[in-house]
């Protein structure tokens, strides 16, 4: 029997009406047909581990059993793909099945996703040679420790201090006050054996700045935290429950000089210190994370979508007309309204991510050849895109959350799991408007490069086109929309830039100019990242090798993109541009055709996301749509279920109803 037929009906009707083919879409996403069938045979390949798979829901499970079980799956996930790796010569290709065996954030994130990349982008040769493949090999197990309990964004501010002692050749890592204390990283709870920590570095009393040191922090035998080191857990979170966070402190805690990654500036055996040609480049792993959390933000807001669109075609609820029968809640414009952003954005954010995947590989390529003119683009770039994306990712969940009714509040639905794992993303990795500020920094110099007449890089290229063209006439196009958020950009660019003039000119220094022009410096990065995001991905879709089919609607959700800003921005583009209120009631009508040319497609372009079920881990959006047999089914799960009458009913209930009567 094809999975069709167990399908429910309203889901086969869909899939029918779908005018593209959905193969199609799928391949196009991840990048090939060769992609999706390597990618769907991992996928395979580790759900096939029967060990993988939960007993009972993780929300049934007490937090340290919770943090056992991640642990445990990830470690035998980590089987897999090394026995992967040794049948194919070369990693799994890129996928999510971990969100399907891990579920919340594996206590192994941070090993792979930081102190494996900072070992390879912070050390030597001879550092790489030691640490990594070890590390690669999960012979030690680290994480990446910066934040402190008094300082997250403010990084030069941190307190953990490493003194070298040129006797010893050894670095003295000491954490001196409460607020020195790391605090967050990912894995140091009770997993990790390694760090690499981030502290100030004083050579004979004389303080350069922020290194990374690696320290070996527990036994590898035994794990017990090595004498000097205190570590611990930091307890429960919003989200991120397995990640397991920790908190650690040094007392006098010695590592040999050859623990400082030494790529950039080193410490020589007798305590010389060698500056490195950009004291930034310290910083390399954040920019890396940052680019990577857009192509995150892309996959959140596709499962979401996912997961609110097939429940919202499975759904029926009210009449449109008293004489048909009850309508499937997809029917519903407003309903559309809320969901088809999600998709689009999904779509905006994955090709924003393989953007600023090129940029970052240019640039990485250029610094090897000692070039660092491009660092600067690529540093302003990945922190607005991180930030913009990350909050626009995390409200487009809730959105779909809330667009699932009272059954998006279970967390069977995994939406609200989600949302917690997605709007953190908004904090970690450079809180929001610390980033939006440091993009608007550059924003401030390009502008200021733009009225000299120089040459700016392509990413603010706009600045200084449109400082040069008089504005032109709005045109209501996909390329007269984006132009008209460069316009906008340009506009707050050049207000902000005003605003930091006039305070100057009243007597204020430039901080303090700054610090009160702040706030439309963030909305100038964030006029600049919508201008990026518009720009990026409507070339992306005009040059698509898609068939006509499927270009006519990845052009439709492009346009929707863009027309749902212009609507939702439109006081800053009468502010702006040239655009008019008769323009912007020609683009409302525009939106609702999109969403109404869209809506038979729904279905078929969440297909498109080829999330399978297992990753998706929802009673409401699984491929055969049927939602409330698996409601009640993960109900009955309920360890309360599990019993006929509850032991609380003995112990409190009942006497209380017995004291009531006398
Ligand atoms: C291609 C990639 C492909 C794939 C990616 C692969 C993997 C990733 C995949 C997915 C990601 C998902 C998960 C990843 C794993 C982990 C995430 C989970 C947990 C999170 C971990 C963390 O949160 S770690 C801690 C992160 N902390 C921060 O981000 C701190 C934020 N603060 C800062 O970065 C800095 O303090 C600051 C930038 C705000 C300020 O620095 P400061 O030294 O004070 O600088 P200023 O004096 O203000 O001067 C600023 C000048 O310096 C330039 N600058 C700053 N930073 C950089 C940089 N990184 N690179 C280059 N230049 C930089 C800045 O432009 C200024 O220049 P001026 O010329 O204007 O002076
Ligand atoms: C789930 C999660 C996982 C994490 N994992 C790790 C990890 O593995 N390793 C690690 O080292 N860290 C980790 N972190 C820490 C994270 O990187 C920091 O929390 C983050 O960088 C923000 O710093 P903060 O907490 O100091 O925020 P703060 O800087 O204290 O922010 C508080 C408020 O102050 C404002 N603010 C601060 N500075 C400025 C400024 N200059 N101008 C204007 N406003 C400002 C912010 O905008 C914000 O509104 C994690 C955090 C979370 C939530």
């Amino acid at each position: 029997m094809s999975t069709e037929t167990k399908c429910n009906p309203d889901l086969v009707r869909e899939r029918a009406k779908c005018t593209f083919d959905v193969n199609e879409l799928i391949n196009l996403f991840y990048g090939s047909e060769k992609a999706t069938k390597e990618r769907r045979h991992f996928e395979d390949a580790v759900l096939a581990v029967k060990e993988l798979k939960d007993a009972i829901p993780e929300e049934y499970l007490s937090h340290k059993e919770r943090y056992e079980n991640g642990v445990r799956k990830a470690t035998i996930l980590r089987d897999v793909y090394r026995d992967y790796k040794a049948k194919h010569n070369r990693d799994p290709p890129p996928n999510q099945i971990t969100k399907a065996v891990i579920k919340d954030i594996s206590p192994f994130l941070l090993h792979n996703g930081m102190f494996v990349p900072t070992i390879a982008g912070q050390g030597t040769p001879e550092q790489q040679a030691e640490w990594l493949p070890k590390a690669e090999s999960m012979q030690i197990i680290g994480t990446y420790a910066q934040t402190e309990l008094g300082h997250g964004s403010f990084i030069r501010g941190l307190e953990t201090i490493a003194t070298y002692d040129p006797k010893t050749e050894e670095f003295v890592l000491n954490n001196p006050t409460l607020t020195s204390f790391k605090w967050w990283p990912g894995g140091l709870g009770s997993t990790v054996n390694h760090c690499v920590v981030v502290a100030q570095l004083y050579i004979n009393g004389k303080s350069h700045g922020i290194h990374p040191f690696i320290a070996q922090i527990r036994d590898l035998d035994t794990h017990k935290p090595l004498p000097g080191v205190k570590v611990g857990e930091i307890g429960p979170k919003m989200g991120f429950q397995t990640a397991n966070n920790g908190f650690l402190g040094f007392d006098n805690f010695r590592i040999p000089r050859k623990n400082m990654l030494m790529k950039n500036a080193q410490v020589l055996k007798d305590g010389t210190f060698v500056k490195g040609i950009n004291e930034k480049l310290t910083y390399g792993t954040m920019v890396m994370v940052r680019v990577g959390i857009v192509g995150d933000c892309s996959f959140y807001a596709a499962l979401a979508a996912t997961i609110a669109v097939r429940y919202s075609a499975v759904r029926h609820q009210s009449h449109i007309k008293a004489s048909e029968p009850e309508a499937q809640i997809l029917d519903y414009l407003t309903q559309q309204h809320k969901l088809f952003i999600a998709v689009a954005s999904s779509h905006v954010y994955r090709n924003a991510y393989l953007w600023m995947e090129k940029m970052y590989t240019n640039v990485m390529k250029e610094l090897s050849q000692d070039k660092q003119d491009n660092l600067p683009e690529l540093h302003a770039t990945a922190c607005c895109l991180k930030a913009v994306c990350s909050r626009d990712a995390g409200s487009l969940v809730e959105e779909c959350r809330l667009a699932c009714g009272g059954h998006g509040y279970m967390a069977s639905s995994n939406l609200p799991l989600t949302y917690g794992v997605t709007i953190a993303a908004v904090t970690y990795e450079g809180e929001r408007t610390v980033l939006l500020l440091q993009t608007a920094r550059y924003l401030m110099k390009a502008w200021m490069a733009a009225l000299k007449g120089k040459v700016l890089s392509p990413s603010v290229s706009y600045l200084l086109n449109s400082l040069k063209e008089s504005k032109k006439p709005w045109q209501n196009t996909p390329e007269g929309i984006v132009k008209g958020f460069q316009h906008v950009s340009f506009g707050k660019v050049k207000a902000a830039y005003e605003t930091i003039q006039k305070y100057m000119k009243q007597g204020k220094d430039y901080e303090d100019a700054w610090n009160l022009a702040s706030v439309q410096l963030v909305k100038a990065s964030e006029a600049h990242s919508r201008a990026i995001l518009c720009e990026v991905s409507w070339e992306a879709v005009c040059s698509s090798s898609a068939s006509p089919n499927l270009s006519r609607v990845l052009q439709q959700l492009a346009q929707l993109y863009l027309t749902y800003w212009t609507l939702e921005t439109s006081g800053d583009l009468l502010l702006y541009s040239n655009i008019t209120k008769d323009d912007l009631i020609i683009l409302r009508d525009k939106y609702e055709e999109l969403l109404v040319a869209i809506r038979p497609n729904a279905v078929g372009l969440v297909d498109g996301f080829d999330l399978r079920d297992e990753i998706l881990n929802s009673t409401l959006g699984s491929y055969d749509g049927r939602v409330y047999e698996r409601l009640m089914e993960e109900a009955l799960k309920s360890p309360l279920n599990q019993e006929t009458v509850n032991s609380s009913f003995h112990k409190y209930l009942k006497p209380m109803m017995e004291k009531a009567k006398l």
